[in-house]
């Protein structure tokens, strides 16, 4: 058993990763968010202050116009007037995001209101060319054998990860792909084919091209008999950039109708799941908190107890999985997952310092190759506890 808490993740240290999102990946974010509509000057202000005050000047309360109409539960008022370095990294990077929604007017009753800072982004990636050229893979999948066709579709579910638009703003963003490091893909198999199909839960990431082969995968499950219904779990509003929310969804159940060939059949056929009720969608306010998932409300954890499985995309969601720690990268997955109400499944690239259930062997040669192997998102994880 891991008895000892790891020490947990700030930003205090220029050296580290944490230090460099702030200081390097926020004010490209915030330029983007200021440019990509045509904003108010207060707005263009707000932002202009946040990104000051988070690199560096201290947390100060959130906006109290903003918190009458829409709480930010996770506020914690012994914060107030401390270094945001020197707060818990996942709390300091939430109550950013948190932050970037006040300055643009989110939930303030009027004009703004509910106008995704991100939309510009997120509609761009899904318009793209490449987005064609992935789900015009799919033809050819259909004429792999299943097996082939259940790990392509797991594959480019994790991958997907990789597309998350935070992570190509930053300097470090990876250059080719390392590989996958821990691969329980089998186990992961098992859970689903030698066992009697159940409720299947995802906990979504990132809209757009990590959403995608998300759906795809889900419309799989639904399609072979390998769940008898499926509950996608999407942020209840925008969050980390391109976090997905229920408009998303929907836009990418859309994107995929009006593509071509066997990516229109998906999608017309994940429409009808949600018209059945076998595909749910839903979207916690947890979702949005900077709270590991052992923390998560009774509420939450009731409807993953009922899943014959819960998977968990991404990078964020891995890290309120395990905890925001300074693992040993070596640290079972099962043992710090054993709060998880059920067993889970986390597809995820590695874009930040948690690393757990490696191998000694593992971890040694990546140490070897000198590279921040655990930031660049060239490595990815499938990790099981069943
Ligand atoms: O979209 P993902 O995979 O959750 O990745 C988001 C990650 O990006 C960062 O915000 C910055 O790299 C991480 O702190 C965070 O975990």
């Amino acid at each position: 058993m891991t008895e000892t808490l790891a020490p947990e993740i700030d930003s205090r240290d220029p050296a580290s990763f944490p230090w460099s999102v702030f200081h390097h990946r926020h004010p490209v974010l915030i330029e983007r968010v200021a440019n990509a509509l045509p904003r108010p000057s207060a707005q263009r202000d707000a932002l202009d202050a946040l990104l000051v005050e988070s690199t560096s000047g201290v947390v100060t309360a959130p906006d109290v116009e903003s918190l009458r109409h829409e709480p930010w539960p996770w506020w914690r008022p012994e914060y107030r007037g401390v270094p945001w370095g020197e707060t818990p990294f996942l709390w300091a990077e939430s109550y950013f995001y948190r932050r970037i929604l006040d300055a643009v007017d989110y939930f303030v009753p009027g004009p703004w209101r509910g106008i995704d800072p991100y939309a510009p982004t997120k509609a761009a990636e899904l318009a793209g060319h490449p987005v064609d050229e992935e789900l015009a893979a799919l033809d050819d999948l259909a004429t792999r054998p299943l097996d082939e066709q259940w790990d392509a579709l797991v594959r480019s579910s994790l991958w997907g990860n990789r597309a998350d638009l935070s992570f190509q703003a930053g300097p470090s963003a990876g250059t080719g792909v390392g590989g996958v490091i821990a691969d329980q893909t089998p186990a992961f198999r098992a859970l689903l084919h030698d066992r009697p199909a159940g409720a299947v839960h995802l906990i979504a990431d990132n809209a757009g091209r990590e959403l995608l082969p998300d759906l795809i995968l889900l419309d799989h499950l639904l399609d072979a008999g390998l769940a008898t219904s499926v509950v996608l779990h999407v942020k209840p509003h925008p969050y980390y950039v391109s976090d997905a929310t229920p408009a998303d969804v929907l836009a990418a159940i859309a994107r995929l109708g009006a593509a071509e060939g066997r990516a229109s059949a998906v999608g017309e056929r994940l429409a009808g799941f949600v018209r059945a009720g076998r595909l749910e969608l839903r979207a916690h306010e947890f979702f949005c908190g900077p709270l590991p998932y052992q923390a998560m409300p009774a509420d939450l954890r009731a409807q993953f107890a009922e899943a014959a499985l819960t998977i968990s995309k991404g990078d964020l969601n891995y890290r309120r999985l395990v905890g925001d720690r300074l693992w040993h990268p070596t640290a079972p997955f099962a043992e710090l997952t054993a709060h998880f109400p059920g067993p889970v499944v986390a597809l995820r690239t590695l874009k930040c310092d948690v690393a757990v259930g490696l191998s000694a062997a593992t971890v040694e040669a990546l140490d070897a190759t000198g590279k921040a192997w655990r930031t660049t998102g060239e490595y990815a994880v499938v990790h099981v506890r069943a």
